[in-house]
């Protein structure tokens, strides 16, 4: 049987936009920042349709640069590409001064989706050398411990970026959503809030299946967004058996198999590649059976593994830590 590309399947979001289901991650490492241009440029003449960034990559201004070339040679025009970018925790209470700093990088006058990166509050630390916008990223004291705002309350950021979207002369935003929230955080947004978030992003992937998450998400009509699929940097989820053994099945990639597994549950997906080469062969889509779906959630219900774990996290229900495991 045939079926479509990754790159030609779209969903649709609680609020009744529209979204590619495939999407370009854009969390280059920094000394790949520049190559992020061409890869853009290479996944647009590829078929995606939808880039994911954030304020805190970094590579906005080498997206804008891809998208603002792509717009002069006609090969794509405004509408015709969904952008996602992300309020990052050292901005939770200068949303719409963050949104404006990443339209200006990105050269585009509004977003398709505006998340709230982590719920959690960074301080703000200047950092004028790596930093962004002369601030850290990510704050430490002098024993490397994260500096949050003793002030900050992450359901504020929220609450502004809702203000920005019901506000009928504000067209910065099409959509709005959350990233990296837990179930019960999720369930204060639906007490607390006018504006239901059309996804959450998480990580997602075999070894981090989300099945909780991803049923009350599914049952409250939000879409879930898979950051980290291929098991981030190096891609080791290409190795896992069961993803080896369904790619000679299907006679497909493992790439497909891993971004299929996401694409056939309904769910978003954003995997990474500055290669030219793997962003043109990375859109094949295999209609996995429910016997295999099962079986790829089964890999990690047993033994979970987080890979984004980072020190600041562990504030967040649910994280641990750096590189620790999740029970
Ligand atoms: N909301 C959040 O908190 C987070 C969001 N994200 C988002 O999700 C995106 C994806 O996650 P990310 O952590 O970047 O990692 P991914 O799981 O997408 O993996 C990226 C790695 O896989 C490699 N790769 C890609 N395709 C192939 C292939 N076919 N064969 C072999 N290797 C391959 C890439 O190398 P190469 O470039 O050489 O191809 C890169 O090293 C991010 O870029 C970002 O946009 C990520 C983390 C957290
Ligand atoms: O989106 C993100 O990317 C980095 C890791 O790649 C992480 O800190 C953040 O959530």
């Amino acid at each position: 049987m045939l079926h479509p590309e990754s790159t030609e399947i779209s969903f649709k979001l609680n609020n009744g936009v529209s979204v590619p289901a495939l999407g370009l991650g854009t969390a280059s490492p920094a000394d790949r920042f520049v190559d992020t241009k061409e890869a853009v440029k290479a996944a647009i003449k590829a078929g995606y349709r939808h880039i994911d960034t954030a304020w805190c990559y970094g590579t906005e201004p080498y997206i804008g640069e891809a998208l603002r070339e792509l717009f002069q040679e006609g090969e794509i025009k405004r509408s015709d590409v969904f952008i996602t970018t992300k309020v990052w925790p050292v901005y939770w209470d200068k949303v719409s001064q963050s949104l404006d700093e990443s339209l200006e990088r990105l050269g585009i006058d509004y977003v398709d989706m505006f998340l709230h990166h982590w719920p959690l509050c960074y301080a703000k630390v200047e950092d004028l050398v790596s930093g962004i916008s002369d601030l850290s990223r990510n704050p430490v004291d002098a024993l490397g411990k994260p500096i949050y705002d003793p002030k900050g309350d992450w359901l504020q950021t929220y609450k502004d970026m809702e203000k920005i979207y019901l506000d009928p002369s504000d067209h910065r935003v099409r959509s709005i959503g959350v990233s990296n929230y837990p179930i019960e955080y999720l369930q204060i947004v639906l007490d607390q809030c006018t504006v239901k978030p059309v996804v959450n992003q998480v990580e997602m992937h075999p070894r981090l299946p989300q099945l909780e998450m991803n049923k009350f998400c599914h049952d409250n009509d939000i879409l879930l967004t898979a950051y980290s699929p291929l098991g981030s940097n190096g891609a080791p989820n290409l190795k896992i058996p069961l993803v080896q053994e369904l790619s000679k099945k299907y006679n497909v990639s493992a790439n497909d198999i891993l971004i299929s597994y996401h694409i056939r549950k309904g769910n978003i997906v954003i995997p990474r590649s500055l290669n030219p080469q793997r962003l043109a062969n990375n859109v094949g889509f295999v209609c996995l059976n429910e016997g295999d779906l099962q079986a790829l959630d089964n890999v990690g219900k047993i033994n979970p593994y987080r890979y984004i774990d980072e020190d600041f996290a562990a504030i967040v229900p649910g994280f641990t830590g750096r590189d620790k495991v999740v029970g």
